[in-house]
């Protein structure tokens, strides 16, 4: 595991994997870019992002054939504010990507990096600092997350097959914030099937910190998730 170095000041960064093509989510076109409450997606989670100032830069990981992120985020550029086009076929491979990215950018094994869904465009950052605040002193880092409230069934053929334990069980969302060096290490040995970070890094052994967020933080996944989004988004303002 990658360990602090006595006298020098991690720097935190978000790794942003936007390499998706959201398939479940119906639309015309890769979800991060359907407008939402008057803008692509994406720009309200990086607005969200660039006010966290803990942030000392954000990198979006896209697809190679990423031709509309410039146009759906003409304001996203700067000394804070990178670009890769290195994503890959899951969303552990875009992050794995991203994190050579971040050190070919000068992130260090032992800086935080804070991955977070584009499709979590809800994020407030207020939450984004509780995370951080929460995790900046722990020896393994952790997540934002909620204790699940409904009833968990399992199915088989559309019916139920049996209900499940629901007590300390918790609902993951992001970001998930875990050192460089480790998270690196992390998804190598664990591959590119997991489906957060906080499951390569339990892999190794470690158990992540859970900060508890809010049912707000939603991924955008289904259809109907963009009218939920739009309706909360304009309720803030
Ligand atoms: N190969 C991939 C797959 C996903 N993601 C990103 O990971 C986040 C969470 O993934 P998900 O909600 O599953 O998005 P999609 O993969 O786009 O959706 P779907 O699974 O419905 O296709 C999204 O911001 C998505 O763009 C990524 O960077 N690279
Ligand atoms: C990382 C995540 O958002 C935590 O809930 C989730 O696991 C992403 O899953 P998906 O398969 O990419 O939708």
């Amino acid at each position: 595991m990658t360990t602090p170095i006595p006298g020098l000041q991690p720097r935190c960064f978000a790794l942003v994997p936007a390499a998706g093509i959201g398939a479940r989510s119906g639309a015309d076109r890769p979800k991060q870019y359907v407008p939402i409450a008057g803008r692509p997606m994406i720009t309200h989670t990086l607005a969200a992002l660039s006010r966290v100032t803990k942030l000392a830069a954000t990198l979006v990981v896209l697809s190679p054939q990423d031709t509309l992120f410039e146009n759906a985020v003409p304001e996203f550029r700067g000394a804070r504010a990178w670009v890769a086009r290195c994503g890959g076929a899951t969303r552990a491979a875009s992050v794995s990507k991203g994190l050579l990215e971040l050190q070919a950018h000068g992130a260090q094994p032992h800086d935080w990096v804070l991955v977070h869904d584009a499709a979590r465009c809800l994020v407030q950052p207020r939450w984004v600092e509780k995370l951080i605040q929460a995790c900046w002193d722990d020896p393994v880092g952790g997540l934002l997350a909620l204790p699940v409230a409904d009833t968990l069934k399992q199915s088989g053929n559309g019916r139920v097959t049996g209900t499940l334990d629901r007590k300390a069980k918790w609902a993951a969302q992001t970001p998930q914030m875990f050192r460089l060096g480790t998270l690196q290490q992390a998804l190598a040995q664990a591959g590119d099937e997991v489906t957060d970070e906080s499951s390569a890094i339990e892999a190794l052994g470690h158990q992540p910190l859970l900060v508890e967020a809010a049912l707000e933080n939603l991924k955008v996944t289904w259809p109907a998730d963009f009218a939920l989004a739009e309706r909360l988004l304009r309720s803030r303002t």
